[in-house]
């Protein structure tokens, strides 16, 4: 690992891996009374608690100056004691694990030892930076897609390093997505590292000694030739907004859809000829968080796309922990980004929502 950014890379590849770890484990033996449902309606399991206790707890020795801004945060786990006890459980089986000096781990990151359940739900609580324009951050979401992951679907564990509200670092794991697009049935597991000016890159997700990463580079497709990649969850995707999206431009391809931000690794990769990020705001109100696109949109800008909401304008990550008024995502290649936001605001006046998109 070279460049700048060598120092955080390798903590956040760790961090990444080692949450992963547990998340795979955790799936295969889930239980009843594991999942919670937040004051939002959205699920949270103990996977998605105790990944951000690993990560955070990790992030929190390696560089103890830097805020956090995590999706999750302790308060129902001090109310529930059978939860707390698992995720404290959990969190250690994957901390107390020896550092794997092949790969860089340090045990100065807090790793081979274990933590009592007031240091890792203070570790949680970390998470609770308000974000800003100014210095550096962290940006963690440690299970999204939780509805996917609870599904045996896609799910990523993201994590992305801001400086200044700019992104210079993302980090995601996704363990159930095929390592080879061109074997969709094959081995799973696959990590994705993009550094600003260093490209995108594909890693196995297990730790191995001297990985030999694959740089990525988005094909350039003509508009007769896209797809778009879209959430699999109704709730999440203005559906009809999207079909009429698809007419005007002439997409002819029934859209792909995934759960979570291994969407941004999907487009970055070119499967299933995806080629366009599709995400509009669904007229509910809801905030875009950081989390959820800091990582993946550098994963794409640095394959070679462009990332920026329904009026082409870059994403705001200077804040807080929303993008702010929600005009939507989109990731596409340099050449048909341009056309589908045009096909996006003639659309957005012919169903009378200027000023929404
Ligand atoms: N109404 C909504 N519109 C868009 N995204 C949402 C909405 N509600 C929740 N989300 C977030 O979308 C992300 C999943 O994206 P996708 O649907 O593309 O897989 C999750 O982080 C989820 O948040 P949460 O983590 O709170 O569930
Ligand atoms: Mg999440
Ligand atoms: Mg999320
Ligand atoms: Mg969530």
């Amino acid at each position: 690992m070279s460049g700048t950014l060598a120092a955080e890379q390798q903590v956040a590849i760790a961090a990444v891996r080692r949450a992963c770890q547990l998340t795979t484990a955790v799936f295969n033996n889930l239980v009843k009374g594991e999942t919670l449902v937040k004051g939002d309606k959205s699920p949270v399991t103990v996977a998605d608690f105790s990944a951000q206790a690993v990560i955070n707890t990790i992030l929190t020795h390696a560089f103890p100056e830097d805020p956090i801004i995590g999706e999750e945060d302790a308060a129902d786990l001090r109310s529930n004691t059978s939860l707390r006890d698992r995720v404290v459980q959990l969190a250690n089986e994957v901390l107390e694990a020896e550092p794997q000096a092949d790969v860089g781990e340090q045990a100065a990151w807090g790793l081979g030892r274990t933590w009592s359940a007031d240091e890792l739900l203070a570790a949680i609580d970390k998470g609770n930076y308000e974000g800003g324009r100014s210095g550096r951050m962290w940006a963690l979401d440690p299970i999204d897609g939780t509805k996917g992951f609870l599904r045996g679907g896609q799910y990523a564990v993201c994590l992305a390093l801001l400086v200044n509200a700019r992104v210079e670092l993302g980090v995601i794991g996704c363990p159930n997505l095929p390592i080879d697009p061109a074997s969709p049935d094959g081995a799973r597991g696959a990590l994705f590292v993009a550094v600003r000016g260093q490209g995108t890159h594909q890693l196995p997700l297990p730790p191995a000694p001297s990985p030999a990463p694959v740089r990525l580079q988005m094909r350039e497709l003509r508009i007769a030739q896209l797809r778009f990649l879209e959430s699999v969850e109704k709730a999440h995707a203005a559906l009809d907004t999207n079909t009429r999206i698809a007419q005007t431009l002439g997409v002819g391809r029934y859209p792909m859809r995934m759960d979570s931000q291994a969407k941004y690794a999907a487009l970055a990769r070119g499967d299933g000829d995806g080629g366009v990020y599709l995400r509009l705001p669904t007229g509910v109100g809801y905030r875009e968080k950081i989390w959820d696109h800091a990582p993946g949109s550098l994963l794409v800008e640095e394959a070679g796309g462009l990332v920026t909401d329904s009026r082409g304008q870059p994403l705001d990550f200077g804040l807080g922990r929303t993008l702010g008024e929600n005009y939507g995502v989109i990731a596409a290649g340099k050449g048909v980004h341009r056309k589908v936001i045009e096909a996006i605001q003639q659309v957005g006046r012919s169903m009378g929502m200027t000023g929404r998109l």
